[in-house]
C-alpha cells in the first residue's frame, strides 16, 4: 500500500533538534510530518539510548551498597532505566501525536528527489513532499577496522551494553574519550573489571595535565585500567572469553574481556538517505555540509544536530534548531558562529566540566594567563562536598590578567555539570572573575565555590572562607 502526503514542512529524524522544529512550527500551524525509523527511538538517541540512560545508570552504580550483588543490582538497574526511558519515549511520542498540525510516520526515510522522500512502513511505503526539509538524523557508532572486531560475539556498542542484564566481569573499552571514559567509570562502579585502550599517547589530552591526571586518577582510584598508545590489531574470540590484543612500544599485549566495547566516536547517519537524489551534499569529514545557518547545498533543505559534522551534544542540536527556526519563522539572524563559551561535561563521578580555553591554549594564544585553582577538599567555602561526601577533585580557572575576564575553565567536582553553566554565563557577558568571585551564592551549595577559588589565583588575596 502506497499513501502520499504533501507538507509544508519533513523533519526526517525524532531527534532534539528535530523535533523541537516539528513542535514549534506544529503550533504555529504549518502542516508538519515528522519521521523516525523505529518506534523505540522517538526523542532519538538522548532520552534513548545516550544521555539520559547512561546518567541514571551513573546514578544507579554510585548507589549500590557493598552488601549489594553486583550482577543482581546491575540488573535491577538497567531494569529501572528502561523503565525511565520507555516513560520518555512516551512522552516524546505522545507530544507529536497530540498535535493536530503533526503528523508522526514511523519508518526508514529515503530522498528520491530535492522536495519527496519514500518511507518504507511495513509491506509499502508512503511518500512525503515537503517545501522544507529538516535532516535530524543523528550519528551512530563507528566500529574500527580491527582484525575479529566486527565479528566478535564479545563486540558491544553503547546501545548493546545498556540494554543488556549481563554485567559484564571483564570490560575492555576501545578508546577512551566521553563515551569511553562515562562507561569505564559506570561499569567499574557496577562492579566491571575495566580496562580502557586508548590509540593516542594520552587521555583527555586536550586538557592541562593537571586536570586530566586528577580525573584520570580518581578512575584509577576506582580501579579502572588505563593503557594508551595502545594499537589495537586483533580481537580473538575464545569459548569462556576474547582476547584483546593490543601493541606498545613494539611489544604485544592481549587482555580477556566478556565484553568489548567499541568507543572510537559516532558517525554521522547519512547511510541510506539517498542525498545525491536530492542534490545534498556531503562533507569530507563524512557529515551533511551545511553554511553558518545550517542550511545545506539545497537551500530549502536544512541539517541539523549530529548529522551536520558539529560537536555532538544534546545542547547544540537544540541550538541547531533554534538557528533554523530563527530563519524559517524568525529574524533570520541567528548562526553557528554566535556560539561562544560552550561548556560540556564528562559525566565520571564527580563530573568533570570544561569551558573556554586550557591553560595550555590560552598561553599558546598569547594571554597574559592567572591561574586560579584549588583542590575540593580544600574549599572552606564550599562544605557542600563534605556534606554529599565527595571530595574528590580540583577547580581550575583560566584568568585574563588584564581584563579580569575568565578563559576558561576546568571544574573535576560534585555539581560541576551545574556550576559550569554559571561560568559559560559569565564569559558570554564578560562578567569578571572578581565579580564572580564576590557575587552571593545560596548555601550550602557548590556555585559558592566560586567565593572561594577565584580568590586563590597567583597575587590574589587568599579569603579565610568558612562555613
Ligand atoms: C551513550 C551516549 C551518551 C551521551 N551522553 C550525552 C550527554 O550526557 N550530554 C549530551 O549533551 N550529549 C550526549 N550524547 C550525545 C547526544 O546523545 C547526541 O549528540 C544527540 O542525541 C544528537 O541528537 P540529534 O538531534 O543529532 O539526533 P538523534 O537524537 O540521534 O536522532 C536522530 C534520529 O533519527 C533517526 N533516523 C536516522 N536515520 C533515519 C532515517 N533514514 N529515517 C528516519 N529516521 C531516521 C534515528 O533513529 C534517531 O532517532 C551521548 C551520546 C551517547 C551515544
Ligand atoms: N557527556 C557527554 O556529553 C557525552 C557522553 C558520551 C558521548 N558523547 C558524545 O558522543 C560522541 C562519541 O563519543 P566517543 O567517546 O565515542 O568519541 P570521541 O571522538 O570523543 O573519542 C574517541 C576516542 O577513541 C580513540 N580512538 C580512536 N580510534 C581508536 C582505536 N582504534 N583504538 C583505540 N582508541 C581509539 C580516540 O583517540 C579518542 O580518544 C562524542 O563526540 C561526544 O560528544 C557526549
Amino acid at each position: 500500500m502506497s499513501t502520499t502526503i504533501n507538507a509544508d514542512v519533513l523533519v526526517v529524524g525524532f531527534g532534539k533538534g528535530g523535533k523541537t522544529v516539528a513542535a514549534k512550527l506544529g503550533g504555529l500551524g504549518r502542516n508538519v510530518v515528522l519521521v523516525e525509523q523505529s518506534d523505540q527511538m522517538y526523542g532519538g538517541t538522548c532520552p534513548n539510548v545516550g544521555c539520559v540512560p547512561t546518567k541514571a545508570l551513573v546514578h544507579h552504580s554510585r548507589k549500590r551498597r557493598p552488601e549489594d550483588a553486583p550482577q543482581e543490582w546491575y540488573a535491577r538497574s538497567v531494569a529501572e532505566v528502561h523503565a525511565l526511558t520507555s516513560m520518555f519515549r512516551a512522552g516524546n511520542r505522545d507530544a507529536m501525536q497530540s498535535a493536530e498540525t503533526i503528523t508522526l510516520l514511523t519508518g526508514r526515510a529515503r530522498f528520491t528527489g530535492p522536495h519527496t522522500v519514500e518511507v518504507a512502513q511495513g509491506g509499502g511505503h508512503a511518500t512525503v513532499t515537503a517545501d522544507t526539509i529538516v535532516i535530524n538524523t543523528g550519528s551512530e557508532p563507528i566500529v574500527p577496522d580491527i582484525a575479529g572486531l566486527r565479528d566478535s560475539k564479545r563486540l558491544v556498542t553503547s546501545t548493546d551494553l545498556i540494554h543488556s542484564t549481563d554485567l559484564p566481569e571483564r570490560l575492555v573499552i576501545i578508546g577512551g574519550g566521553y563515551l569511553g571514559l562515562e562507561f569505564a567509570s559506570i561499569y567499574g562502579q557496577f562492579g566491571s573489571q575495566v580496562t580502557v585502550l586508548e590509540a593516542a599517547p594520552e587521555i583527555l589530552g586536550r586538557l592541562d595535565d593537571d586536570v586530566a591526571e586528577a580525573a584520570l586518577d580518581v578512575m584509577r582510584g576506582e580501579g579502572v585500567e588505563f593503557v594508551t598508545s595502545a594499537a589495537v590489531t586483533e580481537v580473538r574470540d575464545g569459548v569462556a572469553q576474547t582476547d584483546v590484543v593490543y601493541e606498545r612500544d613494539g611489544q604485544r599485549h592481549s587482555v580477556p574481556a566478556d565484553a568489548v566495547l567499541a568507543a572510537v566516536g559516532r558517525a554521522p547517519v547519512i547511510r541510506g538517505l539517498d542525498l545525491d537524489a536530492a542534490g545534498v551534499r556531503t562533507s569530507e569529514r563524512g557529515g551533511i555540509e551545511v553554511d553558518e545557518h545550517l542550511r545545506t547545498s539545497q537551500p530549502h533543505i536544512f541539517a541539523l544536530g549530529d548529522v551536520n559534522g558539529g560537536p555532538q551534544f544534546t545542547y547544540i542540536s537544540l541550538d541547531d534548531s533554534r538557528i533554523v527556526l530563527d530563519h524559517l519563522v524568525g529574524e533570520g539572524r541567528r548562526s553557528r558562529a554566535d556560539r561562544v563559551a560552550i561548556p560540556a561535561t564528562l559525566f565520571m563521578t564527580p563530573p568533570l566540566a570544561t569551558v573556554g580555553l586550557t591553560e595550555r591554549e590560552a598561553r599558546a594564544a598569547g594571554h597574559r594567563v592567572r591561574i586560579a585553582k584549588q583542590a575540593v577538599a580544600d574549599i572552606v567555602a564550599m562544605p557542600r562536598a563534605y556534606v554529599v561526601e565527595e571530595t574528590r577533585g580540583l577547580m581550575k580557572f583560566v584568568l585574563d590578567a588584564e581584563t579580569d575576564e575568565i578563559l576558561g575553565a576546568a571544574l573535576l567536582s560534585v555539581d560541576a555539570q551545574e556550576i559550569v553553566n554559571t561560568i559559560a554565563l559569565a564569559m558570554r557577558h564578560h562578567v569578571t572573575a572578581a565579580e564572580l568571585r564576590d557575587a552571593v551564592y545560596t548555601h550550602p551549595s557548590s556555585t559558592e565555590a566560586l567565593n572561594d577559588v577565584l580568590a586563590m589565583s597567583e597575587g590574589g588575596d587568599r579569603r579565610p572562607g568558612a562555613c
